[in-house]
């Protein structure tokens, strides 16, 4: 492994405004794009081709700097509607090819101002492909990325922040992106030629607990006919049950599900005792597994992308899904009247649990997308069917 000395007597290459240097000591130099300055986190990769706003807004992203296995991201522009949520959580993103200008009706920005102004640093003009494969075979690497105009990098320092990092295992972050105060969600889904719609006359209420949502969710359960309020992550079960919901559902979010279940699975577990039809993505539904007695674990590299093929296990059909995941539940430690529902057709990975005798499910992909196929959009009407069913 290289050390600090190593590191010292680095020279960048001519026109060198950015640089990663990962905790095991690699090195890799680019320019820079976006924000100046430092980004610490775990790299991983994403194989969207399209959605790259949604991606670098989602807030499960906390504490990540992504590289996109796309080569040209940046093609269509920013514009404001495409935003999973308006707090800044990933810390950045490398890039293969320079961000040339937009082209698209609904830019009214290039990417690179939009990056700056979310506080976002990048790297672009490097072999991503070369990234990706040593994530793939080595695991996502913690690291920092520094963007400095004036190429002045004191790598062994670089190196260093990247080895304070404690990583994403028994990290807790939903309390840097949950909401504060407890409010009502109306916007419904995206239309081409209308944008956004506004709901009206929901038939059923759904409290919203909020690790960290990406607002595709919410806006797919206002369109599924729900009154949605979200509430912050660390509401108690009382006032959850105080607000007299049809159903609960249990929201996305970023960290380690161990770390944030010592807050939150007490809740949920009171939620499932009391018969509460309950709807967990991703976090919410490894953290659904752990009320329920499941153990997760950390993946060496995670699902990260919009085409992974998912088998529904309940009805045989095969749907391609989004996905935005580093951990997941041990499929060999689910409890008896614990049921697996969906399964990855790339690894096997347990993808979604049902509980047999209560309202209780959950899946670890995104069925909202954004960005992504919808084909997975059913999970909305099922929550639906649940509630319906219980009253
Ligand atoms: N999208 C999510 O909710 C991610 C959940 C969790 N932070 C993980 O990486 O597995």
């Amino acid at each position: 492994m290289p050390d600090s000395a190593d590191l010292a007597a680095l020279v960048p290459p001519p026109g060198a405004t950015a640089v990663l240097v990962t905790a095991g000591g690699e090195v890799l130099f680019g320019r820079g794009a976006g924000a100046t300055g430092v980004a610490v986190g775990e790299v991983v990769f994403n194989t969207a081709m399209t959605g790259y706003q949604e991606v670098l807004t989602d807030p499960s992203y906390a504490a990540q700097i992504i590289t996109f296995t796309f080569p040209h991201i940046g093609n269509v522009g920013a514009n404001p509607e495409d935003i999973e949520a308006t707090t800044p959580a990933a810390r950045g993103c490398i890039l293969r090819a320079d961000i040339t200008a937009p082209s698209n009706f609904r830019a009214r920005q290039g990417l690179e101002a939009w990056l700056i102004s979310r506080g976002l640093v990048a790297m672009v003009g490097v072999d991503t492909r070369a990234l990706t494969r040593r994530i793939r075979d080595l695991g996502a690497p913690n690291a920092v990325l520094c963007h400095d105009p004036d190429g002045n990098f004191d790598l062994p320092a670089l190196m260093e922040k990247a080895r304070a990092f404690p990583g994403l295992e028994g990290l807790d972050l939903t309390d840097s992106v949950s909401c504060t105060q407890t409010h009502v969600w109306t916007q419904t889904r995206w239309e081409l030629g209308q944008g956004y719609g506004e709901q009206d006359a929901p038939s059923r209420h759904v409290v919203a607990i909020d690790y960290g949502a990406k607002h595709n969710i919410l806006r797919c359960l206002a369109s599924a006919g729900c009154k949605v309020t979200v509430v912050p992550a660390r509401t108690a079960a009382e006032d959850i049950l105080a607000l007299k919901p049809d159903g609960v559902f249990l929201s996305n979010g970023p960290g380690d599900p161990a770390a944030t279940g010592r807050h939150a699975v007490p809740v949920i577990k009171r939620l499932i005792d009391h018969g509460m039809p309950l709807f967990g993505i991703c976090l919410g539904h490894q953290m659904m597994g752990l009320a329920l007695g499941a153990k997760t674990f950390k993946m060496a590299l995670g699902h990260r992308g919009a085409n992974h093929p998912v088998k529904d296990l309940t009805t045989g059909k095969v749907e391609i899904t989004s996905m935005n995941h580093g951990f997941a539940v041990a499929r060999d430690s689910l409890p008896a009247g614990v049921e697996e529902t969906h399964v990855s057709l790339f690894d096997n990975v347990l993808e979604g649990l049902k509980v047999t005798d209560r309202p209780v499910f959950g899946v670890q992909y995104h069925p909202e997308a954004s960005p992504g196929p919808q084909d997975s959009h059913y999970l909305f009407r099922r929550f639906t069917d649940l509630i319906d069913r219980a009253a």
